[in-house]
Protein backbone atom coordinates (compact mmCIF):
# COMPACT_ATOMS: atom_id res chain seq x y z
CA UNK A 1 0.00 0.00 0.00
CA UNK A 2 1.33 3.53 -0.88
CA UNK A 3 0.98 6.23 1.99
CA UNK A 4 2.21 9.88 2.19
CA UNK A 5 4.49 10.62 5.26
CA UNK A 6 4.36 13.44 6.60
CA UNK A 7 5.92 15.24 9.44
CA UNK A 8 4.99 18.72 10.90
CA UNK A 9 6.36 22.41 11.67
CA UNK A 10 8.21 23.58 8.16
CA UNK A 11 7.62 26.61 6.89
CA UNK A 12 6.97 26.35 3.13
CA UNK A 13 9.31 28.76 0.73
CA UNK A 14 10.09 29.40 -2.86
CA UNK A 15 7.83 28.83 -5.95
CA UNK A 16 5.45 25.81 -7.47
CA UNK A 17 4.55 25.67 -10.78
CA UNK A 18 0.44 25.20 -11.74
CA UNK A 19 -0.44 22.24 -13.87
CA UNK A 20 -2.97 22.41 -16.60
CA UNK A 21 -6.55 22.63 -15.15
CA UNK A 22 -8.21 18.71 -15.07
CA UNK A 23 -11.72 20.24 -15.00
CA UNK A 24 -11.02 21.96 -18.25
CA UNK A 25 -9.20 19.11 -19.89
CA UNK A 26 -11.40 16.38 -19.31
CA UNK A 27 -14.21 17.78 -21.55
CA UNK A 28 -11.43 19.09 -24.13
CA UNK A 29 -10.48 16.23 -24.97
CA UNK A 30 -14.14 14.65 -24.77
CA UNK A 31 -15.03 17.65 -27.29
CA UNK A 32 -11.98 16.82 -29.85
CA UNK A 33 -14.59 13.77 -30.51
CA UNK A 34 -16.40 16.28 -32.30
CA UNK A 35 -13.75 16.75 -34.88
CA UNK A 36 -14.37 14.95 -37.90
CA UNK A 37 -11.64 15.89 -40.22
CA UNK A 38 -8.11 17.38 -38.51
CA UNK A 39 -5.76 16.39 -36.06
CA UNK A 40 -6.11 18.20 -32.32
CA UNK A 41 -3.79 19.30 -30.58
CA UNK A 42 -3.90 20.00 -26.15
CA UNK A 43 -1.24 21.61 -24.74
CA UNK A 44 -0.26 22.05 -20.39
CA UNK A 45 -1.77 18.66 -20.20
CA UNK A 46 -1.31 17.03 -16.58
CA UNK A 47 -0.19 13.56 -16.11
CA UNK A 48 -3.16 12.76 -14.19
CA UNK A 49 -4.68 9.43 -13.78
CA UNK A 50 -8.18 10.83 -15.01
CA UNK A 51 -6.12 12.23 -17.96
CA UNK A 52 -4.97 8.62 -18.71
CA UNK A 53 -8.18 7.28 -18.10
CA UNK A 54 -10.23 9.48 -20.68
CA UNK A 55 -7.80 8.77 -23.60
CA UNK A 56 -8.23 5.30 -22.59
CA UNK A 57 -12.29 6.00 -23.59
CA UNK A 58 -11.60 8.09 -26.86
CA UNK A 59 -9.60 5.03 -28.36
CA UNK A 60 -11.84 2.64 -26.88
CA UNK A 61 -14.69 4.66 -28.66
CA UNK A 62 -11.82 4.51 -32.07
CA UNK A 63 -10.30 7.33 -32.19
CA UNK A 64 -6.07 7.71 -32.21
CA UNK A 65 -5.01 9.65 -29.21
CA UNK A 66 -1.10 10.39 -27.98
CA UNK A 67 0.54 11.43 -24.93
CA UNK A 68 3.88 12.68 -24.22
CA UNK A 69 4.94 15.60 -23.22
CA UNK A 70 2.19 17.43 -21.80
CA UNK A 71 0.39 17.51 -25.12
CA UNK A 72 -1.93 14.84 -26.18
CA UNK A 73 -2.88 14.70 -29.52
CA UNK A 74 -6.53 13.02 -30.65
CA UNK A 75 -7.54 11.93 -34.79
CA UNK A 76 -11.15 11.62 -34.43
CA UNK A 77 -11.98 11.06 -38.38
CA UNK A 78 -12.71 7.24 -38.51
CA UNK A 79 -15.54 6.57 -37.81
CA UNK A 80 -16.56 6.25 -33.96
CA UNK A 81 -18.15 3.30 -32.02
CA UNK A 82 -21.63 4.78 -30.26
CA UNK A 83 -20.79 3.09 -26.35
CA UNK A 84 -18.97 4.06 -22.93
CA UNK A 85 -18.91 0.87 -21.33
CA UNK A 86 -19.30 0.93 -17.11
CA UNK A 87 -15.51 0.01 -16.75
CA UNK A 88 -14.21 3.54 -17.69
CA UNK A 89 -17.21 5.10 -16.28
CA UNK A 90 -16.42 3.56 -12.89
CA UNK A 91 -12.80 5.14 -12.96
CA UNK A 92 -14.24 8.34 -13.51
CA UNK A 93 -17.54 10.23 -13.91
CA UNK A 94 -16.60 12.43 -15.96
CA UNK A 95 -15.93 9.87 -18.82
CA UNK A 96 -19.77 10.59 -19.60
CA UNK A 97 -18.87 14.11 -20.73
CA UNK A 98 -18.28 11.99 -24.07
CA UNK A 99 -21.75 11.49 -24.52
CA UNK A 100 -22.87 15.04 -25.99
CA UNK A 101 -19.91 14.58 -28.63
CA UNK A 102 -20.94 11.49 -29.79
CA UNK A 103 -24.47 12.06 -29.92
CA UNK A 104 -23.51 14.74 -32.23
CA UNK A 105 -21.51 13.26 -34.27
CA UNK A 106 -22.94 9.90 -34.55
CA UNK A 107 -26.49 10.71 -33.91
CA UNK A 108 -26.75 8.33 -30.81
CA UNK A 109 -24.28 7.32 -27.81
CA UNK A 110 -24.98 4.48 -24.99
CA UNK A 111 -22.63 5.56 -21.92
CA UNK A 112 -22.96 3.51 -18.68
CA UNK A 113 -24.88 5.41 -15.96
CA UNK A 114 -21.96 7.38 -13.52
CA UNK A 115 -23.39 6.16 -10.28
CA UNK A 116 -22.37 8.59 -7.30
CA UNK A 117 -19.59 8.60 -5.29
CA UNK A 118 -17.76 9.63 -1.74
CA UNK A 119 -19.11 13.15 -2.31
CA UNK A 120 -22.90 12.46 -3.32
CA UNK A 121 -25.36 11.12 -5.51
CA UNK A 122 -24.60 12.66 -8.64
CA UNK A 123 -27.31 12.20 -11.46
CA UNK A 124 -27.08 13.06 -14.67
CA UNK A 125 -30.65 14.39 -15.23
CA UNK A 126 -30.12 17.66 -16.22
CA UNK A 127 -27.61 16.43 -19.32
CA UNK A 128 -30.40 14.05 -20.29
CA UNK A 129 -33.40 16.89 -20.24
CA UNK A 130 -30.96 18.86 -22.45
CA UNK A 131 -30.73 16.01 -25.30
CA UNK A 132 -34.75 15.67 -24.87
CA UNK A 133 -35.07 19.04 -25.44
CA UNK A 134 -33.01 18.45 -28.37
CA UNK A 135 -34.79 15.73 -29.98
CA UNK A 136 -33.00 12.76 -28.79
CA UNK A 137 -35.09 10.51 -27.32
CA UNK A 138 -33.18 8.75 -24.23
CA UNK A 139 -33.77 5.56 -22.60
CA UNK A 140 -32.58 4.27 -19.15
CA UNK A 141 -31.86 0.63 -18.45
CA UNK A 142 -29.27 -2.39 -17.38
CA UNK A 143 -27.02 0.75 -15.91
CA UNK A 144 -26.99 2.59 -19.33
CA UNK A 145 -27.92 5.96 -20.72
CA UNK A 146 -28.82 5.63 -24.64
CA UNK A 147 -29.60 8.96 -26.30
CA UNK A 148 -30.61 8.83 -29.86
CA UNK A 149 -31.50 12.03 -32.21
CA UNK A 150 -34.38 11.77 -34.55
CA UNK A 151 -32.82 11.12 -38.15
CA UNK A 152 -29.31 11.42 -36.78
CA UNK A 153 -28.99 15.15 -36.07
CA UNK A 154 -30.37 16.67 -32.87
CA UNK A 155 -31.87 20.32 -33.48
CA UNK A 156 -31.32 23.54 -31.90
CA UNK A 157 -33.72 24.23 -28.66
CA UNK A 158 -34.08 26.71 -25.73
CA UNK A 159 -32.92 24.78 -22.04
CA UNK A 160 -33.17 26.46 -18.88
CA UNK A 161 -30.98 24.05 -16.40
CA UNK A 162 -32.64 23.72 -12.63
CA UNK A 163 -29.09 24.12 -11.25
CA UNK A 164 -25.77 25.52 -12.91
CA UNK A 165 -24.42 22.07 -13.75
CA UNK A 166 -20.95 22.13 -14.96
CA UNK A 167 -21.12 18.50 -16.63
CA UNK A 168 -24.54 19.44 -17.86
CA UNK A 169 -23.84 23.05 -19.23
CA UNK A 170 -20.60 21.54 -21.08
CA UNK A 171 -22.29 17.91 -22.42
CA UNK A 172 -25.28 19.76 -23.79
CA UNK A 173 -22.49 22.55 -25.26
CA UNK A 174 -20.74 19.94 -26.80
CA UNK A 175 -24.07 18.10 -28.53
CA UNK A 176 -25.76 21.49 -29.40
CA UNK A 177 -22.25 22.43 -31.90
CA UNK A 178 -23.09 20.18 -34.80
CA UNK A 179 -27.35 20.08 -33.95
CA UNK A 180 -29.32 21.46 -36.89
CA UNK A 181 -30.39 25.15 -35.20
CA UNK A 182 -29.95 27.31 -32.41
CA UNK A 183 -29.57 26.19 -28.99
CA UNK A 184 -29.98 28.42 -25.61
CA UNK A 185 -28.80 27.37 -23.03
CA UNK A 186 -29.85 29.62 -19.43
CA UNK A 187 -29.06 29.01 -15.69
CA UNK A 188 -25.93 27.62 -17.00
CA UNK A 189 -22.39 27.08 -15.15
CA UNK A 190 -19.85 29.68 -15.47
CA UNK A 191 -16.83 28.26 -14.24
CA UNK A 192 -13.68 29.00 -16.30
CA UNK A 193 -13.54 26.08 -17.10
CA UNK A 194 -16.63 26.68 -19.36
CA UNK A 195 -14.97 29.38 -20.97
CA UNK A 196 -12.33 27.03 -22.11
CA UNK A 197 -14.16 24.88 -23.51
CA UNK A 198 -16.30 27.03 -25.62
CA UNK A 199 -12.90 28.75 -26.44
CA UNK A 200 -11.73 25.81 -28.02
CA UNK A 201 -14.97 24.78 -29.92
CA UNK A 202 -15.16 28.07 -31.51
CA UNK A 203 -11.42 27.08 -32.63
CA UNK A 204 -13.06 24.12 -33.89
CA UNK A 205 -15.33 26.07 -35.89
CA UNK A 206 -18.32 26.09 -33.48
CA UNK A 207 -20.32 29.41 -32.79
CA UNK A 208 -20.96 29.10 -29.27
CA UNK A 209 -21.14 32.85 -27.42
CA UNK A 210 -21.85 33.66 -23.81
CA UNK A 211 -19.44 31.63 -22.11
CA UNK A 212 -18.85 32.68 -18.71
CA UNK A 213 -22.33 34.43 -18.20
CA UNK A 214 -25.81 32.94 -17.45
CA UNK A 215 -26.49 32.34 -20.75
CA UNK A 216 -24.81 30.22 -23.55
CA UNK A 217 -26.21 30.67 -27.50
CA UNK A 218 -24.85 27.83 -29.96
CA UNK A 219 -25.39 28.14 -33.22
CA UNK A 220 -25.26 25.18 -35.00
CA UNK A 221 -22.73 24.19 -37.69
CA UNK A 222 -22.15 21.30 -40.23
CA UNK A 223 -18.82 20.19 -39.27
CA UNK A 224 -15.83 20.64 -36.42
CA UNK A 225 -12.36 20.48 -37.15
CA UNK A 226 -9.21 19.37 -35.38
CA UNK A 227 -7.30 22.46 -34.12
CA UNK A 228 -4.78 23.78 -31.12
CA UNK A 229 -5.30 24.85 -27.76
CA UNK A 230 -3.50 25.33 -24.46
CA UNK A 231 -5.32 24.33 -21.17
CA UNK A 232 -5.88 27.42 -18.44
CA UNK A 233 -3.80 26.86 -15.30
CA UNK A 234 -5.52 24.97 -12.63
CA UNK A 235 -7.03 26.97 -10.01
CA UNK A 236 -7.91 24.34 -7.58
CA UNK A 237 -4.90 23.08 -7.65
CA UNK A 238 -3.87 26.77 -7.31
CA UNK A 239 -5.68 27.40 -4.66
CA UNK A 240 -4.53 24.22 -2.84
CA UNK A 241 -0.78 25.74 -2.46
CA UNK A 242 -1.98 28.66 -1.71
CA UNK A 243 -3.49 26.95 1.94
CA UNK A 244 -0.06 25.05 1.92
CA UNK A 245 1.39 28.88 2.32
CA UNK A 246 -1.20 29.82 4.54
CA UNK A 247 -1.18 27.33 6.80
CA UNK A 248 2.50 26.93 7.60
CA UNK A 249 2.87 31.08 7.96
CA UNK A 250 5.24 30.67 5.01
CA UNK A 251 6.05 32.83 1.76
CA UNK A 252 5.35 30.89 -1.92
CA UNK A 253 5.00 32.05 -5.45
CA UNK A 254 2.30 29.57 -7.23
CA UNK A 255 3.63 30.27 -10.63
CA UNK A 256 0.84 30.71 -13.34
CA UNK A 257 -2.00 31.24 -10.61
CA UNK A 258 -4.78 33.33 -12.10
CA UNK A 259 -6.08 35.87 -9.59
CA UNK A 260 -9.66 36.28 -11.53
CA UNK A 261 -10.10 32.50 -11.40
CA UNK A 262 -9.81 32.52 -7.69
CA UNK A 263 -11.20 35.63 -6.54
CA UNK A 264 -13.62 33.69 -4.11
CA UNK A 265 -10.94 31.99 -2.20
CA UNK A 266 -8.21 34.91 -2.27
CA UNK A 267 -11.25 37.30 -0.42
CA UNK A 268 -12.06 34.54 1.94
CA UNK A 269 -8.27 33.70 3.06
CA UNK A 270 -7.49 37.57 3.08
CA UNK A 271 -10.26 37.72 5.66
CA UNK A 272 -8.43 35.31 6.96
CA UNK A 273 -5.13 37.36 7.19
CA UNK A 274 -3.19 35.99 4.47
CA UNK A 275 -1.46 38.69 2.45
CA UNK A 276 -1.75 37.61 -1.59
CA UNK A 277 0.35 40.13 -4.07
CA UNK A 278 0.12 39.74 -7.94
CA UNK A 279 3.72 38.86 -9.75
CA UNK A 280 4.21 38.90 -13.21
CA UNK A 281 4.36 35.29 -13.37
CA UNK A 282 1.57 34.30 -10.60
CA UNK A 283 0.31 35.06 -6.69
CA UNK A 284 2.79 35.72 -3.99
CA UNK A 285 0.99 34.12 -1.23
CA UNK A 286 2.21 34.87 3.14
CA UNK A 287 0.76 33.39 5.91
CA UNK A 288 0.18 35.17 9.11
CA UNK A 289 1.77 34.48 12.26
CA UNK A 290 -1.96 33.71 13.48
CA UNK A 291 -4.90 32.87 11.10
CA UNK A 292 -8.40 34.45 11.51
CA UNK A 293 -11.95 32.27 11.62
CA UNK A 294 -14.43 32.82 8.98
CA UNK A 295 -17.63 31.25 7.79
CA UNK A 296 -17.73 29.67 4.12
CA UNK A 297 -20.63 28.27 1.76
CA UNK A 298 -20.13 26.49 -1.47
CA UNK A 299 -21.77 27.89 -4.67
CA UNK A 300 -21.03 27.15 -7.93
CA UNK A 301 -19.23 29.84 -9.70
CA UNK A 302 -18.30 32.50 -8.89
CA UNK A 303 -19.02 31.49 -5.66
CA UNK A 304 -16.65 29.60 -2.90
CA UNK A 305 -15.85 26.40 -5.27
CA UNK A 306 -16.55 23.68 -3.25
CA UNK A 307 -13.58 21.79 -4.58
CA UNK A 308 -11.20 24.24 -2.09
CA UNK A 309 -14.02 23.31 0.43
CA UNK A 310 -11.84 20.12 2.30
CA UNK A 311 -8.44 22.29 1.77
CA UNK A 312 -10.05 25.18 3.54
CA UNK A 313 -11.31 22.67 6.55
CA UNK A 314 -7.98 22.15 6.98
CA UNK A 315 -6.92 25.76 7.17
CA UNK A 316 -9.81 26.94 9.31
CA UNK A 317 -8.82 24.05 12.03
CA UNK A 318 -5.55 25.78 11.92
CA UNK A 319 -7.14 29.27 12.47
CA UNK A 320 -8.44 31.03 16.29
CA UNK A 321 -12.05 30.88 16.79
CA UNK A 322 -15.23 29.52 15.35
CA UNK A 323 -15.82 29.33 11.81
CA UNK A 324 -18.40 27.44 10.30
CA UNK A 325 -18.17 25.92 6.28
CA UNK A 326 -21.67 24.94 4.57
CA UNK A 327 -21.77 22.94 1.89
CA UNK A 328 -24.60 23.73 -0.50
CA UNK A 329 -23.41 22.05 -4.20
CA UNK A 330 -22.68 18.38 -3.14
CA UNK A 331 -24.58 16.35 -0.23
CA UNK A 332 -22.14 14.31 1.43
CA UNK A 333 -19.31 16.33 1.07
CA UNK A 334 -17.86 16.04 4.51
CA UNK A 335 -15.98 12.01 4.50
CA UNK A 336 -12.73 13.92 5.05
CA UNK A 337 -14.06 15.09 8.35
CA UNK A 338 -13.96 12.66 10.39
CA UNK A 339 -10.19 11.63 9.27
CA UNK A 340 -9.34 15.37 10.50
CA UNK A 341 -11.42 14.01 13.71
CA UNK A 342 -9.00 10.85 14.19
CA UNK A 343 -6.23 14.09 13.38
CA UNK A 344 -7.59 15.46 16.89
CA UNK A 345 -9.54 18.43 14.79
CA UNK A 346 -12.57 20.04 17.02
CA UNK A 347 -15.11 20.06 14.83
CA UNK A 348 -19.00 19.15 14.93
CA UNK A 349 -20.94 18.15 11.66
CA UNK A 350 -24.84 19.40 11.71
CA UNK A 351 -26.51 18.90 8.34
CA UNK A 352 -25.07 20.38 5.75
CA UNK A 353 -22.49 22.38 8.30
CA UNK A 354 -18.97 21.92 9.92
CA UNK A 355 -18.25 23.66 13.12
CA UNK A 356 -14.81 24.11 14.25
CA UNK A 357 -13.49 25.62 16.79
CA UNK A 358 -9.98 26.51 16.25
CA UNK A 359 -7.56 26.58 16.19
CA UNK A 360 -7.41 22.62 16.65
CA UNK A 361 -4.51 21.14 18.46
CA UNK A 362 -3.81 18.75 15.49
CA UNK A 363 -2.00 15.39 15.96
CA UNK A 364 -0.17 13.20 13.53
CA UNK A 365 -2.37 10.04 12.89
CA UNK A 366 -2.96 7.30 10.00
CA UNK A 367 -6.07 8.88 7.75
CA UNK A 368 -7.82 7.76 4.77
CA UNK A 369 -8.10 9.93 1.69
CA UNK A 370 -12.04 9.45 0.82
CA UNK A 371 -11.71 11.64 -2.44
CA UNK A 372 -9.21 13.97 -4.33
CA UNK A 373 -9.45 16.79 -2.30
CA UNK A 374 -9.58 15.36 1.11
CA UNK A 375 -6.77 13.59 0.00
CA UNK A 376 -4.51 17.12 -0.41
CA UNK A 377 -6.46 18.16 3.06
CA UNK A 378 -5.34 15.76 4.66
CA UNK A 379 -1.59 16.34 3.80
CA UNK A 380 -2.23 19.82 4.43
CA UNK A 381 -3.25 19.21 8.13
CA UNK A 382 -0.13 17.24 8.36
CA UNK A 383 1.95 20.01 7.49
CA UNK A 384 1.12 21.71 10.54
CA UNK A 385 0.11 18.74 13.09
CA UNK A 386 2.47 17.50 15.84
CA UNK A 387 4.02 14.55 14.52
CA UNK A 388 3.80 11.96 12.06
CA UNK A 389 0.76 12.23 9.70
CA UNK A 390 0.27 8.94 7.30
CA UNK A 391 -2.31 9.52 4.08
CA UNK A 392 -3.58 6.31 2.90
CA UNK A 393 -5.91 5.82 -0.85
CA UNK A 394 -3.73 7.51 -2.86
CA UNK A 395 -5.54 6.85 -5.95
CA UNK A 396 -7.70 9.89 -4.93
CA UNK A 397 -4.41 11.89 -4.88
CA UNK A 398 -3.32 10.76 -8.46
CA UNK A 399 -6.66 11.60 -9.69
CA UNK A 400 -6.04 15.16 -9.35
CA UNK A 401 -2.29 16.55 -8.64
CA UNK A 402 0.96 15.72 -10.08
CA UNK A 403 3.98 14.79 -8.03
CA UNK A 404 2.10 16.45 -4.78
CA UNK A 405 4.66 15.54 -2.38
CA UNK A 406 7.59 16.45 -4.51
CA UNK A 407 6.06 19.74 -4.98
CA UNK A 408 5.23 20.31 -1.42
CA UNK A 409 9.15 18.73 -0.42
CA UNK A 410 10.77 21.34 -3.44
CA UNK A 411 9.29 24.09 -0.94
CA UNK A 412 10.56 22.89 2.26
CA UNK A 413 8.22 20.10 3.62
CA UNK A 414 9.03 17.22 5.48
CA UNK A 415 7.41 14.59 3.37
CA UNK A 416 8.02 11.76 1.44
CA UNK A 417 5.74 9.25 -0.74
CA UNK A 418 6.29 5.38 0.42
CA UNK A 419 5.07 2.09 -0.82
CA UNK A 420 4.94 -0.53 2.25
CA UNK A 421 4.20 -3.77 1.44
CA UNK A 422 1.24 -4.86 3.91
CA UNK A 423 1.22 -7.81 6.19
CA UNK A 424 -1.28 -10.14 4.34
CA UNK A 425 1.20 -9.55 1.31
CA UNK A 426 3.89 -10.41 3.05
CA UNK A 427 2.37 -14.14 4.62
CA UNK A 428 1.35 -14.55 1.13
CA UNK A 429 4.39 -14.22 -0.19
CA UNK A 430 6.33 -16.33 2.34
CA UNK A 431 3.34 -19.52 2.10
CA UNK A 432 4.40 -19.34 -1.70
CA UNK A 433 8.06 -19.79 -0.93
CA UNK A 434 8.11 -22.51 1.34
CA UNK A 435 5.70 -24.45 -1.29
CA UNK A 436 8.03 -23.39 -4.43
C1 LIG B 1 -14.75 16.90 -14.01
C2 LIG B 1 -15.32 18.11 -13.38
O1 LIG B 1 -15.33 19.18 -13.98
N1 LIG B 1 -15.77 17.99 -12.13
C3 LIG B 1 -16.30 19.14 -11.44
C4 LIG B 1 -17.75 19.33 -11.84
O2 LIG B 1 -18.44 18.13 -11.53
P1 LIG B 1 -19.93 17.90 -12.09
O3 LIG B 1 -19.98 18.41 -13.47
O4 LIG B 1 -20.28 16.49 -11.84
O5 LIG B 1 -20.74 18.84 -11.12
P2 LIG B 1 -22.15 19.51 -11.35
O6 LIG B 1 -21.99 20.98 -11.39
O7 LIG B 1 -22.83 18.85 -12.48
O8 LIG B 1 -22.90 19.09 -10.01
C5 LIG B 1 -23.26 20.01 -9.03
C6 LIG B 1 -24.51 19.53 -8.31
O9 LIG B 1 -25.59 19.40 -9.23
C7 LIG B 1 -26.17 18.13 -9.13
N2 LIG B 1 -26.62 17.70 -10.47
C8 LIG B 1 -25.76 17.78 -11.52
C9 LIG B 1 -26.15 17.37 -12.77
C10 LIG B 1 -27.45 16.88 -12.95
O10 LIG B 1 -27.88 16.51 -14.05
N3 LIG B 1 -28.28 16.82 -11.88
C11 LIG B 1 -27.90 17.22 -10.63
O11 LIG B 1 -28.66 17.15 -9.69
C12 LIG B 1 -25.03 17.24 -8.59
O12 LIG B 1 -25.55 16.08 -7.98
C13 LIG B 1 -24.36 18.18 -7.64
O13 LIG B 1 -25.02 18.17 -6.41
O14 LIG B 1 -18.29 20.45 -11.11
C14 LIG B 1 -18.30 20.25 -9.69
C15 LIG B 1 -18.98 21.47 -9.07
O15 LIG B 1 -18.22 22.59 -9.21
C16 LIG B 1 -16.88 20.05 -9.19
O16 LIG B 1 -16.92 19.72 -7.83
C17 LIG B 1 -16.19 18.93 -9.95
O17 LIG B 1 -14.80 18.92 -9.63
C1 LIG C 1 -14.91 16.31 -7.45
C2 LIG C 1 -13.92 16.51 -8.31
O1 LIG C 1 -13.77 15.90 -9.51
P1 LIG C 1 -14.75 14.87 -10.24
O2 LIG C 1 -15.96 15.60 -10.65
O3 LIG C 1 -13.93 14.46 -11.43
O4 LIG C 1 -15.02 13.75 -9.27
C3 LIG C 1 -12.82 17.47 -8.01
O5 LIG C 1 -12.04 17.76 -8.94
O6 LIG C 1 -12.69 17.90 -6.85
Amino acid sequence: MEKIIVRGGNRLSGIVKVEGAKNAVLPVIAATLLASDGKSVIRDVPTLSDVYTINEVLRYLNAEVEFNNNEVTVHASRELRDEAPFEYVRKMRASSLVMGSLLARNGRARVALPGGCAIGSRPIDQHLKGFEAMGATVKVGNGFVEAEAANGRLHGAKIYLDFPSVGATENIMMAATLAKGTTILENVAKEPEIVDLANFLNKMGAKVRGAGTGTIKIEGVDQLFGTEHQIIPDRIEAGTFMVAAAITGGNVLVKGAVPEHSTSLIAKMEEMGVTFMEEADGIRVIGPEQLKAVDIKTMPHPGFPTDMQSQMMALLLHANGTSVITETVFENRFMHAEEFRRMNADLKIEGRSVIMNGPSNLQGAEVAATDLRAAAALILSGLVADGVTRVTELKHLDRGYVNFHEKLAALGADIERISEVDETTLIETYIKDMNA
